[in-house]
């Protein structure tokens, strides 16, 4: 039988494409695959961006969960319906191809996802939900990104309160009414998919966290960077705690269902 408290999960980590020395690179910045070690207790593994050249279901089978990390660029407009245009450049067409249908079945077989900041508005775009593009420009809503800064602290500095919804699981992860994020994006989640539930809001109305509903297992987005503070601010910490957690008891379970 596995020892919850001594397996290691191995996380599928999602990759962006990018150009650099002559070469396409499948990366995933260190903030992400550090926070799978020190926040979840977990082997991450990065997965190149080749759509269907990478087997979903068999890849699904080999790892315990999977980590959708944030990224400048931004999920491609034909797939929530609207027309490309230069103000929601770049994109990154090869991760979408790969990242959409990673985050469909992981959820169908109930692979514990947790999915961040571009990840959340990819898991609402996956399960039919749109995107608002500029959202600093919108009436009445806030400036969400980042400063201008070389410095990564400033840059992923803590920023601003959210109100968590009270009773959902993200309140029972957290356990606090609201928490203080960090903020580095210009578009968020528009119509909510209907298959997701608000699990945090921010002062402006912006779409903060959400859960997949009746999700097999566990499968959270958030709009904010819980990666980058994993190891000093508690919320954060939380978070990829319940992330490892649940992969440790899907592990254990399928552990005992194959020793039946
Ligand atoms: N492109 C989307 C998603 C935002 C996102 O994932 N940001 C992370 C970028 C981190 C950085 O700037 O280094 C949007 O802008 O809404």
């Amino acid at each position: 039988m596995t020892d919850l408290k001594n397996f290691t999960p191995l996380v599928a980590v999602t990759a962006d494409v990018r150009e650099f020395g002559g070469y396409q690179w499948h990366a995933a910045p260190e903030s992400y695959v550090k926070a799978v070690v020190d926040g979840a207790g977990g082997i991450p593994l990065i997965v190149p961006s080749l759509g269907a050249a990478i087997d979903i279901d068999a890849l699904l089978e080999r790892v315990d969960g999977v980590l959708v990390t944030g990224s400048r660029s931004n999920v491609h407009p034909t797939l929530y319906g609207e027309t490309p245009d230069p103000r929601t450049e770049p994109y990154d067409p090869a991760r979408d191809a790969t990242s959409l249908p990673l985050i469909r079945a992981a959820i169908a077989k109930g692979v514990p996802l947790l999915a961040i900041c571009r990840g959340q508005q990819e898991l609402n775009v996956a399960l039919g939900g749109t995107l608002i593009s500029e959202v600093q420009d919108l009436p009445g809503r806030h400036d969400h990104r980042s400063p201008v800064s070389d410095v990564a602290d400033e840059r992923f500095a803590i920023r601003h309160p959210v109100e968590i919804v009270p009773g959902g699981c993200f309140a029972r992860i957290v356990e606090r009414d609201t928490i203080e994020v960090n903020s580095l994006h210009r578009q968020a989640i528009g119509q909510l998919a209907e298959g997701l539930v608000v699990e945090a809001v921010a002062a402006d109305g912006t779409i903060e966290a959400v859960s997949v509903r009746d999700a097999p297992g566990f499968a959270v987005g958030v709009q904010w960077h819980p990666e980058y503070w994993v190891t000093t601010d508690a919320p954060s910490g939380r978070l990829f705690h319940a992330f490892g957690e649940a992969m440790r008891a899907r592990a254990a379970s399928r552990n005992l269902l194959a020793a039946e």
